[in-house]
């Protein structure tokens, strides 16, 4: 969920020797084994060149899941039309009354925080062997355009959870917790698509098998960004976009460190309590033939909080050939985007995650 668009000048042999997932420690044994870390290791530091500006943003759309699935149709439309514009203009969205109980999400905190609190011994057990590691724990390294590598301020924890589903072994309740989880949040997605194909004017059957939804690729990502010295000098998750359809964020106690660029400026988002943040996906544009918008977003740390947050990443079919759809080329008289299989984009956005070319902008049709 979280590739990189750093741009560097790497050379086929420099990324052959780069290790994105190599995983010495955990920022968070680092930072447990300083008594008082005064600054970053080199390796963490990015420099003056990290420029993390971002204003204040009041404007969030808010939407209100429960008026989405309601039965009464007046509310409904209003709800929908709502979203369309959400994903229209921002990507991003507050969502409210979502009907996943607080228990569920406050004991699936805790419990990605304990597995986070693991010796390092026991998280290397997932560590990463390639792009398409159904499990895969650790930290993420970059290349600077001075070809020196960084290392993000953040422990990951990355898993397949449909349609198999992967999970650690420790910390024992995970399992149970992140199944409940990601089939709520599957079948809120679902609702979602739903909605943006009717305000497209798209029959939600011919989507849902289009994107092959019940099957649908479906990724959980933890977050955890320990707290940091020098947050202006380094960064948590650099700007990137989510693939996907939509990106289910939730960002513990709502700490503020998220930021969204819309219109070429960057927002920070201050999440309302017992919401959660979602954002349309790559795929959701390019199905959409550009009517949804993918938004670039980052993640900064800070010096006295440590913050967590959980993205669950709802995909169509791994082997679906993604492209626009159908009737939307036939209105528009043509296809925005070029279409690949959605496995394959997603694998290739991780191994470029270096070359600085987003993968969006590549599947682009300039006209
Ligand atoms: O931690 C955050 O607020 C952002 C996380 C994110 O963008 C991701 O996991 O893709
Ligand atoms: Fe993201």
């Amino acid at each position: 969920m979280a590739p990189a668009t750093v741009s560097t000048n790497l050379s086929a042999d420099d990324t052959a020797r780069h290790l994105p997932f190599e995983f010495n420690e955990s920022v968070q044994s680092l930072v447990d084994a300083s008594d008082n870390l005064k600054a970053l290791p080199s390796k963490y530091n990015l420099g003056d060149t990290n420029d993390t500006g971002a204003s204040s943003c009041e404007s969030l759309p808010v939407i209100d899941y429960s008026a989405l699935t309601s039965s009464d149709p007046h509310q409904r439309s209003k709800a929908v039309a709502e979203l369309a514009e959400a994903c229209t203009d921002w990507g991003f969205f507050v969502l409210v009354n979502h009907g996943v109980p607080e228990e569920l999400i406050e004991s699936l905190f805790a419990t990605v925080r304990e597995f986070f609190r693991l010796s390092d011994d026991e998280k290397k057990k997932y560590e990463a062997k390639s792009t398409s590691s159904p499990i895969a724990c650790g930290n993420f390294n970059l290349k600077s355009t001075s070809n020196e590598t960084f290392t993000l301020w953040r422990d990951f924890l990355k898993l397949y959870v449909h349609p198999d589903f992967y999970c650690p072994t420790k910390p024992q309740p995970l399992r149970e917790i992140l199944v409940e989880y990601t089939e709520r949040t599957r079948k809120m997605a679902r609702e979602l698509v739903g909605a943006v194909a009717e305000s497209m004017e798209l029959d939600r059957k011919y989507v849902e098998e289009a994107l092959e939804l019940d099957s649908s690729f479906q990724k959980f990502g933890g977050n955890f960004y320990p707290p940091c010295p020098q947050p202006e000098q380094t960064l948590g998750l650099p700007a990137h976009n989510d693939p996907g359809l939509f990106t289910i964020l939730l960002i513990h106690n709502g700490l503020a460190g998220l930021q969204i660029e819309r219109q070429s400026h960057w927002f920070e988002v201050n999440p309302p309590p017992n919401s959660m943040i979602v954002n349309v996906g790559d795929h959701l544009e390019i199905f959409s033939n550009g009517r949804c918008k993918s938004s670039r977003h980052r993640a900064v740390v800070n010096k006295e909080r440590e913050r967590l947050s959980i993205a669950v990443g709802n995909g169509p079919g791994k082997d679906v050939v993604v492209g626009p759809a159908v009737p939307l080329v036939e209105k528009d008289g043509g296809a925005l985007y070029r279409s690949m299989k959605y496995q394959e984009y997603v694998e290739s956005q991780l191994s470029r995650t270096f070359d600085g070319i987003s993968i969006l902008d590549e599947q682009r049709i300039s006209t």
